[in-house]
């Protein structure tokens, strides 16, 4: 079968979205059950539209309920224009009711903007919120080896030295302290659904030292249930793997052949549906399933400032480094807030509410020794 409909990714070259790549090959595939191909093509036609208002890419299933096609609507011109404008901020020109602030990236870079960066915190409390995989340690193969390096570990210090910093992650606090291993930081595990302040690791005491607020507490026996259900259904399929982040559960393809993701997403749809309570969206090569509770990053950073005390100044500005779907829900807090700023960090064009942009961890590092250096010398100042 072939997909007349599908018009060329953004760039024409390399669209990171398996979304799409996992329903062309459903729509294509001769193993699948013709029956399931609607209900999971409907999945992830949600799953595409998840974190970002404006839905570009669409995959339907045509009217007769079978789907022999994916459409893929893509407006080149608009990227293209946006592009040749080369501007630091540029409005989207797609209409959206929920939020007109979404756009495009052609953000500078962070670096080279970094005087302007310190030019709009001055006066202002800094205060560092990190994501982990893919900003402070580079994607990998396997999650479990996700290492940050001895150097981000040391800039690290430092930053939390000058300023409150935290780590919001996807994974659960015990796996992303076992990589950052900084009891001064606050960590936001879970999607932000575990949320703890700096602790005396080294105490002997185990428990729920340093919880600030756990919002899933009540998923947990689900959660686990779910992720044994997952564990066996997966079993058939070499490559996938299935994370337990406490609040909330990842299923890895990365590692999946192109020719399984079809049946590794169908076998977890139909798992997830028989929980009407979870929901199922998709970040870097993963599929992750959590509760359906209103509660994500954007929500956990609110949380972080207010415990600090900053629910309603003025005078902080929270700096949001992250590069995945789920790190939108917190650039957007931080637009809508008019305060600080979001970093996405990505090599290529996205669609995202963060202002500025880096390209790996490696640039993070640099971004944030900057800030270190910059804090010393304006300290330093000050004493003169
Ligand atoms: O919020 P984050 O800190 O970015 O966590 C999101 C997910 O990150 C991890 O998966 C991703 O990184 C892996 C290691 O580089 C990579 O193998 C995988 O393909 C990526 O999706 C983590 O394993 C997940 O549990 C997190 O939800």
């Amino acid at each position: 079968m072939t997909n007349k409909n599908v018009v060329s990714p953004i760039g024409n070259s390399r669209v990171n979205n398996t979304l799409v790549e996992l329903a062309m090959s459903i729509s294509n595939s001769s193993a699948l059950p013709r029956a399931a191909v609607p209900g999971l093509m409907a999945l992830l036609g949600g799953l595409l539209g998840l974190g970002l208002p404006q839905k570009k890419l669409i995959i339907k299933t045509l009217e007769d309920g079978t789907a022999k096609g994916a459409t893929k609507v893509i407006n080149n011109t608009w990227i293209d224009s946006m592009r040749a404008s080369s501007p630091t901020r540029v409005k989207s020109t797609v209409p959206s009711s929920q939020n007109q602030d979404l756009t495009l990236w052609t953000h500078p870079s962070a670096l080279n903007m970094f005087d302007q960066i310190i030019y709009e915190s001055k006066g202002k409390q800094i205060v560092t919120f990190l994501d982990y995989d893919g900003t402070l340690s580079p994607i990998v193969a396997d999650p479990d080896k996700a290492y940050m390096s001895k150097k981000m570990r040391a800039t690290l210090k430092d930053i939390a030295r000058h300023f409150p910093t935290a780590i919001v992650t996807g994974r659960c606090i015990d796996k992303v302290y076992s990589f950052v291993r900084l009891a001064e930081l606050y960590y936001a595990g879970s999607h932000g659904m575990d949320i703890k302040g700096p602790t005396n690791r080294r105490s002997t005491k185990k428990g729920n030292e340093g919880v600030l607020f756990q919002p899933a507490s009540e998923f947990l026996p689900m959660i686990n249930e779910v992720y044994n259900i997952l564990v066996e259904k997966t079993k058939s399929v070499p490559g996938a793997k299935v994370e337990n982040n406490k609040f909330c559960l990842s299923v890895h393809f990365r590692c999946v052949d192109e020719k399984s993701w079809a049946a590794l997403a169908e076998q977890v749809s139909l798992v997830v549906n028989e929980y009407p309570k979870l929901r199922l969206s998709q970040g870097r090569k993963v599929l992750e399933i959590r509760p359906s509770i209103k509660w994500n990053k954007g929500k956990a950073l609110e949380f972080l400032l207010e415990s600090l005390g900053y629910a309603n100044s003025n005078n902080v500005f929270p700096i949001y480094i992250g590069d995945d779907r789920t790190d939108e829900d917190a650039f957007k807090v931080l637009r809508n807030r008019g305060q600080g700023i979001g970093i996405l960090v990505s090599k290529i064009p996205k669609e995202t509410y963060a202002s500025y942009t880096l390209q790996d961890p490696s640039e993070v590092g640099q971004f944030l020794r900057h800030l270190v250096e910059w804090k010393r010398t304006s300290s330093h100042y000050h004493k003169l």
